[in-house]
């Protein structure tokens, strides 16, 4: 149980980065040209992660490589302990050094389906690098709570025909649980079928 203060401080600070990720989320709508598209009643996810890393597990994974399932990510990464890969077009792992004052911010499957394939969620991994305690705090915006996510009319066309069908974040979360497809495999699951 954490001390009230600390409760405190860490919800203020969820709130807050849940209003960045809405505020990032919707500029990513206006570059995009969706004028007057709304994020409200997306919910946030807020998990702290900490990694009890041991001369053993040097070398290892911490966490496996998957794709966040929701919309996008704001990550406070420790600002000591590297390990945090992100892999590149060509499948290599490019490692992501801790930057302090800086948060990581990164794509996930709802954004892919949400933007038509426009936008790409990125496969990442962490590392273990050294024995060290690592930990890092990761607010996920993930999906609208009732309706299903689709791709807006703007965003289709005879070039660029609909590419996954609608689906409820829900569904798409059970999905990646039932086919244990963690690295964005599932979502080719919800392809159109041409
Ligand atoms: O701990 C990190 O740096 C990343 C964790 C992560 O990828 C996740 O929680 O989804
Ligand atoms: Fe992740």
């Amino acid at each position: 149980m954490l001390p009230v203060c600390c409760g405190e401080i860490l919800k203020r600070f969820a709130e807050a980065i849940h209003g960045l990720a809405m505020d990032f989320a919707q500029k990513l709508a206006e570059g995009m040209g969706l004028v007057g598209y709304q994020f409200k009643g997306w919910p946030s996810q807020f998990r702290i992660n900490k990694y009890s890393f041991t001369p053993e597990t040097v070398g290892t994974s911490g966490v496996q490589i998957h794709t966040d399932s929701g919309f996008l990510t704001i990550l406070q990464d420790d600002e000591d302990v590297g390990g945090l890969e992100v892999m590149d077009k060509f499948g290599r792992f490019i490692p992501v050094d801790p930057l302090r004052g800086s948060f990581v911010i990164n794509l996930g499957d709802i954004a892919q389906a949400w933007s038509n394939g426009r936008l790409r969620s990125v496969q990442h991994r962490v590392q273990c690098k050294e024995a060290k305690v690592r930990i890092s705090i990761a607010s996920f915006l993930l999906g609208p709570k009732d309706t299903a996510v689709e791709a807006s009319a703007e965003l289709i066309s005879s070039e660029n025909p609909r590419k996954y069908v609608p689906f409820t974040f829900e569904e798409y979360r059970k999905l990646r649980i039932a086919t244990k497809l963690q690295a964005g495999q599932a979502l080719e699951l919800l392809r159109v079928k041409s």
